[in-house]
């Protein structure tokens, strides 16, 4: 598995207070991967650090394989960023703020500079200059920006934010369509839980400058999908009869005793009917979804996963 990005212990701190506290993030080659977590959770401060805009206090960094240093340069020009609010030269159009860009980044095909904009919906405003532009279509602006030099690393603070419903989910379409045509890998964070959901492959939850957890989506929507729960006095003995007289395999009993039953094809009733007849009592029964809010809230509430 390549990894674009790796942290390995990184830490920062303020007058002695640390913001971010030993994170490792593995961030892989061609997936979106979302850093969830609320204001002030430390989600810029990582990225400022990857991208070189702040130091760490300790801690690595490898970025493409290599190790970040303060001379990196290389590898700064394989990223493509927008960090807080991207800044623009108000009195200078759209399209002259991306060739300043290019010439800036020493980069030199200009037709990329009609696809970012026609990527980001702003090609017939081009000629506009950008002290008229509304904040959403700065904000698009920001990100025609950030992909121009075609990085292979796009690090995108909070780039929902400001923007209507639709705007919303233009971009999110366009997020998915750089990762899958172009194959760029992207860091994505936000304090919106219900973004994060439609869009990473990983999810990084953040909280107090510490990663509570790297995750796979994949590996949520098995935690979240639908199970029936029995509530029984008896739960070892229930799993017992279901695990050996139903082949049940994917039995978990809850901390609270009440046992769960996840993606089986055996009808309720008989389910019941084979407890009743091994003389478990049943106190009640429910078909129930785990709700990805819940999952994540059992996270950063400090508990695991929800069984
Ligand atoms: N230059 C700085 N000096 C002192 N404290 C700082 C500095 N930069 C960030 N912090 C503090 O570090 C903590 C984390 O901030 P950070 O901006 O990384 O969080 P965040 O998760 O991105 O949240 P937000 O979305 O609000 O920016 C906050 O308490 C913030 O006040």
């Amino acid at each position: 598995m390549t990894h674009i990005v790796r942290t390995k212990q990184l830490t920062r701190a303020y007058k002695g207070k640390e913001v971010v506290s030993n994170v490792n993030l593995n961030i892989k080659q061609g997936e979106i991967y979302g850093m969830l977590g609320p204001n002030g959770a430390g989600k810029t401060t990582v990225m400022k650090m990857i991208t070189n805009l702040v130091k760490p206090t300790a801690g690595e960094i490898e970025v493409f394989g290599e190790r970040l240093t303060d001379k990196s340069y290389r590898q700064l020009g394989r990223m493509g960023t927008i960090i807080e609010t991207p800044v623009f030269y108000d009195k200078l159009t759209a399209r002259d703020n991306l060739d300043l860009h290019c010439e800036y980044m020493g980069y030199h095909n200009k037709k990329s500079i009609d696809e970012a904009l026609e990527l980001v919906n702003l090609k017939g405003i081009d000629n506009k200059s950008v002290k008229d532009f509304s904040l959403g279509m700065k904000q698009r602006l920001g990100i025609a920006r950030a992909i121009v030099t075609k990085p292979e690393l796009l690090i995108l603070d909070e780039p929902i934010n400001g923007l209507d419903p639709l705007g919303i989910k233009e971009l999110r379409e366009l997020f998915k369509m750089l990762g899958k045509e172009y194959g760029i890998t992207m860091l994505i964070s936000s304090h919106i839980l219900g973004e994060i959901e439609l869009i990473a492959d990983t999810v990084a939850v953040m909280n107090n400058g510490k990663l509570l957890q790297e995750v796979s989506m994949e590996h949520i929507a098995k935690q979240t999908t639908e199970y029936i729960e029995i509530t029984t006095g008896e739960s070892n003995k229930a799993a017992y009869v279901l695990e050996h007289y139903l082949q049940i395999s994917n039995v978990r009993v809850t901390d609270e005793g009440q046992i769960r039953i996840y993606d089986s094809n055996i009808p309720q009733s008989e389910i019941m009917k084979t407890l009743v007849m091994h003389d478990v009592t049943i106190e009640s029964v429910h078909k129930k979804k785990g709700s990805l809010e819940d999952y994540f809230l059992s996270i950063l509430n400090g508990g695991g996963i929800v069984a």
